[in-house]
């Protein structure tokens, strides 16, 4: 079993942020620990208030975790702030754990902002360097580089570009164009594109805080980067198959036990 750690916002209605992380971590048979940066209140429709949480609180979590337990990888959600995202990256340079997955995650489904626009500069600077892995899709790829993607040859240059700004490997998630959802891996030398069907289903809450937590699930006991990345997008694939009817709104994801079949789990829902 090990011990993963999410440092992400609260999604109180349990679709992403935070606690999609647990689940995940949970479903794949490792600990989850928290450092919560943002609380937000939301639900399947939409996000209606954030309280970002101060900086040395986010210092003070993630000391009293590292002080005390070994990490085997950090995933980095939700970041809200340029303060917050300066202290994640000066704590996370002090303690240095052996796998950080960045989600630059910067606005929500429903299009409510999740990182302060004036910050997206220090995310760039600050945590893209530490990355194992930066796994953008292709709204937050775009803010990242200042233009358009409308294609995969255009998520390839991206790829390639985004890895240019620091991070050791670059994953742009194609679950925003139509067709197959394919998504674009660059390590510095070779692309590589993971494709699996578009799953007509509505419930898709947490699709990305759910596929950056299953790589740091991998990664942490895994070293083939692209293995990893294949079945943390088997995952959430299934995930997404499994899709729950809760809310009004976009519900959120089924996170299983792998040991459980998915008939079972349709069965019981
Ligand atoms: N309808 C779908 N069917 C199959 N795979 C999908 C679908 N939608 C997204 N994916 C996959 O889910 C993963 C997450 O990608 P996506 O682009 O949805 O992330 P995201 O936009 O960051 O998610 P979120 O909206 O939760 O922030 C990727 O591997 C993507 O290819
Ligand atoms: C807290 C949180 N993190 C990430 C997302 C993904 O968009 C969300 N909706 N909420």
């Amino acid at each position: 079993m090990k011990h993963l750690l999410t440092i992400a916002g609260s999604d109180c209605s349990g679709g992403a942020g935070i606690q999609a992380d647990l689940k995940t971590f949970s479903a794949l048979g490792n600990y989850g620990m928290s450092v919560i940066t943002a609380i937000t209140a939301q639900n399947t429709l939409g996000v209606d208030a954030v309280v970002e949480i101060d900086k040395a609180m986010v210092k003070a979590q993630i000391d009293a975790i590292f002080k005390d337990i070994t990490v085997d990888a950090v995933k980095v959600g939700m970041v809200s702030n340029s303060e917050i995202i300066q202290q994640i990256t000066s704590s996370l340079l002090e303690w240095k754990p052996p796998v950080i997955v960045i989600d630059p995650v910067m606005v929500s489904k429903s299009g409510h902002h999740l990182l302060q626009p004036e910050a997206k500069n220090a995310l760039i600077k600050n945590l893209l360097p530490i990355a194992t892995i930066v796994t953008p899709n292709i709204p937050e790829a775009e803010v990242i580089l200042d233009r358009k993607i409308t294609t995969i040859e255009a998520m390839e240059r991206a790829a390639m570009d985004i890895y240019r700004l620091g991070p050791k490997s670059v994953l742009v998630k194609g679950g925003h164009l139509s067709g197959d959802a394919v998504d674009v891996f660059f390590d510095g030398v070779v692309i590589t594109k993971l494709s699996s069907p578009r799953i007509q289903k509505k419930n898709t809450h947490g699709t990305g805080c759910t596929l950056s937590s299953a790589i740091a699930s991998y990664l942490a006991s895994e070293e083939d980067i692209i293995l990893a990345i294949s079945k943390a997008k088997e995952y959430v694939t299934k995930a997404i198959d499994c899709g729950l009817e809760i809310g009004k709104g976009v519900g959120p994801l089924h996170h299983f036990h792998p040991f459980v079949s998915i008939q079972d789990k349709n069965s019981k829902a």
